[in-house]
C-alpha cells in the first residue's frame, strides 16, 4: 500500500490583501520525485515554506510525515531537508566548515559527524575541494555543496527549490540523477524547477498558476488529458501567421519552433486541421499536422502564458 507523506488540504496563504496560495490540495506519496511547475511568483516558495513549517498557513490543514503543521514543526525539523532558491551557506567558510556547521545543528558525536561529512564529500564529489571557500566554487559545486547540506541528517523528506537555476545540462543531469538514487532509498522528493525536462522526470507534477493548481498527474497523464489540439504548421512565410492567429478565441497559444508554429487550438473544436485550414489567413502550400502534446504545451495551456 502506498503512504502518503505529505498531505496538504484546502490551503490559503495571505500576504495582506494577496492571496499567494489558493485553496492548494496535496498528497504526495514516499519515495516519489514530485514537482513544483509554475511561472513566477506563483506561489511555489510560499507553498514549500508553509510544507517545511517554517511559514503558517492563513487557513487549510498539512501533515507531514504523520505531524500535524505547524503545530508540530519543531519535531519535524530532523526529519526534513530543505535546499532554498538562494545559496545560503558561508561563502567566507570552506566546503568543510560549511558542512561542520550543518552537522553541528544535529545531534551527531564527534566521530559520527566526521564521518557523515567525509560520507557526503565523496558522495557529491568535493572531497577535493574540502578546503576551499564556497565563494570560489562554481555554481554546479556550490549546488552539490547544498544539497550536501540539506541531506545531512538523511531527511525522509527533501524539499528542493530551484535548485538547478545556475547549473550547466551535464551537471543538471548528474543532479538529477542523486535525486534518483535518493528517491530509490525511500527518500521523497518535492522539487521545483521551471525546466521542462526536469519537470518530465518528475514522478508527478502539480502545475500552479496564481496560487491555484491547474494540474497534478503523471507527466504522461498530464499530457494524455490536456485540453487542447496541438497542430504544428509549416511552410514559407509563417511569420505574421502567428499573430493572425493570436486574435482567434478557440486558438490558446502560436509559438514559433525552429522553422514551424506549434499552435495550441481548444479542445471543444473538434476538426482543429479543418479548422485552421479554412482561416482567410492561413496559406494553402503550408503543411499542418496534428502532433501528440509535450509537457511544455500543458504548461502553456494550463497558466496562459501562450497568451502573454
Ligand atoms: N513574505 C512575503 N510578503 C509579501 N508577499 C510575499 C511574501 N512572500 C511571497 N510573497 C508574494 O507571494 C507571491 C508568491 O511568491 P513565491 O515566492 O511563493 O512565488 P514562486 O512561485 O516561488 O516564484 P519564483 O518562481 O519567482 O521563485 C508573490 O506575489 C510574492 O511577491
Amino acid at each position: 500500500m502506498t503512504q502518503c507523506v505529505i498531505k496538504a488540504t484546502q490551503l490559503d496563504k495571505y500576504f495582506g490583501d494577496l492571496k499567494a496560495i489558493d485553496q492548494l490540495d496535496l498528497a504526495v506519496e514516499k519515495g516519489q520525485i514530485y514537482g513544483f511547475l509554475g511561472p513566477n511568483g506563483c506561489g511555489k516558495t510560499t507553498a514549500i515554506r508553509m510544507l517545511t513549517g517554517l511559514l503558517q498557513p492563513t487557513n487549510g490543514h498539512i501533515e507531514v510525515l504523520g505531524l500535524q503543521l505547524p503545530r508540530d514543526a519543531e519535531q519535524l525539523r530532523t526529519k526534513l531537508g530543505y535546499m532554498t532558491q538562494k545559496f545560503s551557506l558561508y561563502g567566507d567558510l570552506t566546503v568543510y566548515e560549511n558542512l561542520n556547521f550543518i552537522a553541528s545543528l544535529y545531534s551527531f558525536s564527534s566521530a559520527e559527524r566526521r564521518t557523515r561529512i567525509d560520507e557526503l564529500l565523496h558522495l557529491y564529489g568535493l572531497d577535493e575541494r574540502a578546503t576551499q571557500l564556497a565563494a570560489s566554487m562554481s555554481g554546479g559545486q556550490r549546488q552539490r555543496l547544498s544539497l550536501a547540506a540539506a541531506v545531512m541528517n538523511k531527511p525522509q523528506i527533501l524539499f528542493l527549490d530551484e535548485p538547478t537555476s545556475a547549473v550547466d545540462p551535464q551537471n543538471r543531469r548528474d543532479f538529477w540523477e542523486t535525486l534518483f538514487d535518493l528517491s530509490s532509498t525511500g527518500t521523497t522528493i518535492l522539487v521545483t524547477t521551471h525546466y521542462m525536462d526536469e519537470a518530465e522526470r518528475c514522478h508527478k507534477l502539480a502545475i500552479l498558476e496564481a496560487g491555484v493548481k491547474r494540474a497534478d498527474g503523471t507527466p504522461k497523464q498530464l499530457m494524455a488529458d490536456m485540453d487542447a489540439h496541438v497542430i504544428e504548421v509549416s511552410g514559407a512565410q509563417t511569420r505574421q501567421l502567428k499573430s493572425d492567429l493570436a486574435n482567434l478565441p478557440e486558438v490558446l497559444s502560436a509559438t514559433q519552433l525552429g522553422a514551424q508554429l506549434r499552435v495550441l487550438v481548444r479542445k471543444d473544436i473538434s476538426q482543429p486541421l479543418e479548422f485552421l485550414r479554412t482561416q482567410k489567413f492561413v496559406n494553402r502550400d503550408w503543411q499542418l499536422h496534428q502532433v501528440r502534446p509535450s509537457l511544455e504545451d500543458v504548461f502553456v495551456t494550463c497558466t496562459g502564458q501562450g497568451r502573454q
